[in-house]
């Protein structure tokens, strides 16, 4: 497999009050095509800020990033990516919302609205349609996110704890719904997620982050696929990668 993303010392230093804040160091990380790398950490590690990184929506203090070898320096149309705060636009209903990334490819009216309705079930919204942001709640706002994020046919998805904000049910679904859409349209995938049984469950590589970046486990996981979550947690391989991960997050906070 080739390598997609390519990213070499990466340092981000914000400054606050005159103050230098380091959030991430010498962060390295290569992402081959069609993959699926879920990066686990504690709060305040730098995922999000390594991501913001990746996406181009942010630059480098030092180090870089390549995207097919071409340096990234700002967002790009194959890359997208679903940040934790809420992007919808006010003003549009959530059809108008998921149409968006077609509308900007120039697809037809008639086509995008028909995506949009099934990429509105695919999240479960059918019904909520016509419906604005502020009409919804934070988890179906994060859905709806989802579904324009699908929308724009990314090559690449760059996703933020997407689901962190949902209940056990609509996770499961939603989580099936994303490996599904990955196995059949071969994307690559950058998850970062703070819950171990997501990571578990999702990649195929776990790379988990300790302080700044600091890459405390690389790992390839051989968990036969479809994973179900209620074989998985008696799967002794699972339960011994658990264990694995939890010592990994607790040397990463050290
Ligand atoms: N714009 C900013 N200005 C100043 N400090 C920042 C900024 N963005 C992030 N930081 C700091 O960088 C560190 C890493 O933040 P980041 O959001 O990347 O962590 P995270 O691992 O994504 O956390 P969480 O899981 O809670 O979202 C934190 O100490 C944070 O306070």
């Amino acid at each position: 497999m080739s390598t997609l993303l390519d990213v070499q010392g990466l340092t981000k230093q914000f400054v606050k009050d005159d103050t230098g804040i380091v959030a991430l160091r010498d962060f390295d990380l290569q992402v081959d095509q069609g993959s699926f790398v879920t990066v686990l950490g504690r709060s305040g590690c730098g995922k999000s800020t390594a991501l913001n990184l990746l996406s181009g929506l942010i630059r480098p203090t030092s180090g870089t990033v390549a995207y097919r070898g071409d340096p990234v320096t700002g967002p790009r149309t194959e890359i997208s990516y679903l940040t934790q705060s809420d992007t919808l636009m006010p003003w549009r209903d959530v059809r108008r919302n998921v149409e968006m990334p077609m509308e900007i490819g120039g697809v037809g009216v008639q086509e995008r609205r028909g995506r949009a309705v099934e990429l509105i079930e695919r999240v479960g919204l059918t019904g909520f349609e016509r419906h604005y942001p502020r009409e919804l709640s934070g988890g179906m706002r994060r859905r709806v996110s989802l579904a324009r994020m699908l929308a724009g046919d990314p090559e690449t998805l760059l996703m933020d704890e997407p689901f962190g904000a949902l209940d056990a049910q609509l996770r499961m679904d939603l989580q099936a719904e994303l490996l599904r859409l990955w196995h059949d349209g071969g994307q690559t995938v950058v998850f970062v997620t703070h819950d171990i049984e997501e990571a578990l469950l999702l990649g195929d590589r776990i790379v988990v982050l300790g302080l700044r970046g600091r890459c405390i486990l690389d790992r390839e996981l051989d968990l036969p696929r479809p994973r179900d979550p209620d074989d998985l947690r008696v799967d002794p391989d699972f339960v011994a990668l658990h264990r694995e991960m939890t010592e990994a997050l607790r040397e990463g906070a050290r």
